[in-house]
């Protein structure tokens, strides 16, 4: 049965009531997919494997639930029709791979279901990674577009692929790793423009705990993404975990809308290599204690970004339920 504007609108909301005041997300995809073995060095990064080992994402996204997860961020976030048209995709076979990437999450989670005793909410999140990711060389790590990049550059850039994910019916968009105001200000005006009813989060990176990771203001995008009618959550992903306090911090001056909080290991990314290097910012499972503090700060979905496993999402898991 199709669900109302109203009830879509609700699902975060819903999710968070059910389980009491907060929710897991997943952890790094990506990331985990290397573990399994997936070569994603490339510059369709994870988003290869849709075309190369579909059936390892749908794994993936189990292992994650049985850890605990209760959101699964689909293996669209450097998945683009321009980026598969120029491997030799038609537009047609493109558009297939993008709805694929919601089908195999909706598929983890039913089968899930199916032997899971306790019955519990999941939401799909449609993964929606920034301009920067489709260039494969990091800049989502700087926003840094350079001056021929307009607005309306990245709404056309956007537009499509954000209307075929919505049609795989995910619960949510999650506007990933978002660099810039300007992106920021994209997504809104195609939300609107495309009368989509589908809820959005706008989860942000940061590399020093103040602005986002282009030097833009948090407390301006993170306004931006507060007034967009869409949108149910707002937070930071993919940024060191010592950051994030003082981040969730700023956050509860501008929104009562839940927070999210998704970190990286605190380890630095090598675009040219594709790999990540160790920083003084510690391992991933550093974070698990501090989970329960984010909480009482104001973040209520919280999980694990590029570099955290299953391992992670359960130590979070673990600790949100008073365990650690
Ligand atoms: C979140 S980053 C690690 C994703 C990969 C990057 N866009 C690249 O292609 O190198
Ligand atoms: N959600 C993405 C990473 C965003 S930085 C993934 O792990 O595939
Ligand atoms: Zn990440």
């Amino acid at each position: 049965m199709d669900r109302t504007a109203e009830e879509k609108s609700n699902v975060v909301e819903e999710l968070l009531r059910e389980n009491g005041g907060w929710a897991v997300i997943d952890g790094g995809l990506a990331t985990e997919l290397e573990s399994n073995g997936a070569d994603i060095r490339d510059a369709l990064w994870s988003s290869k494997c849709l075309f190369t080992c579909p059936e390892l994402i749908r794994k993936v996204h189990l292992d994650y639930l049985e850890a605990g997860a209760s959101i699964l961020i689909t293996a669209s976030y450097q998945a683009t029709i321009q980026g598969f048209l120029s491997r030799g995709f038609s537009q047609e076979d493109s558009e297939a791979l993008l709805r694929k990437s919601v089908e195999l999450a909706v598929e983890a989670r039913d089968l899930y279901l199916k032997k899971c005793p306790q019955k519990r909410q999941i939401l799909i999140a449609a993964s929606v990674g920034s301009y920067g990711a489709y260039l494969a060389d990091g800049s989502e790590y700087s926003g840094d577009y350079g001056e021929y990049v307009t607005l309306e550059t990245l709404k056309e850039f956007h537009r499509r692929r954000l209307q075929v994910l919505v049609e795989a019916g995910p619960d949510l968009i999650a506007f990933e790793t978002i660099p810039n105001k300007i992106e920021t200000q994209a997504y809104v005006e195609l939300l609107e423009e495309c009368n989509i009813d589908t809820p959005a989060w706008f989860a942000f990176s940061s590399k020093d705990g103040v602005n986002i990771v282009s030097g833009d203001s948090l407390v301006e995008c993170g306004s931006i993404a507060d007034s967009c009618h869409n949108c149910v959550a707002i937070g930071i992903n993919c940024t060191p975990p010592r950051f994030i306090h003082d981040l969730i911090i700023s956050m509860t001056k501008i929104t009562k809308k839940p927070i999210l909080i998704y970190p990286n290991s605190g380890e630095s990314y090598d675009p040219e290599k594709k790999e990540w290097v160790k920083s003084a910012g510690g391992s991933a499972e550093d974070f698990a204690p501090f989970v329960n503090i984010w909480h009482e700060a104001g973040a209520s979905l919280i999980g694990g970004c590029c570099r955290t496993s299953p391992d992670t999402v359960r130590a979070i898991s673990r600790a949100l339920k008073g365990g650690a």
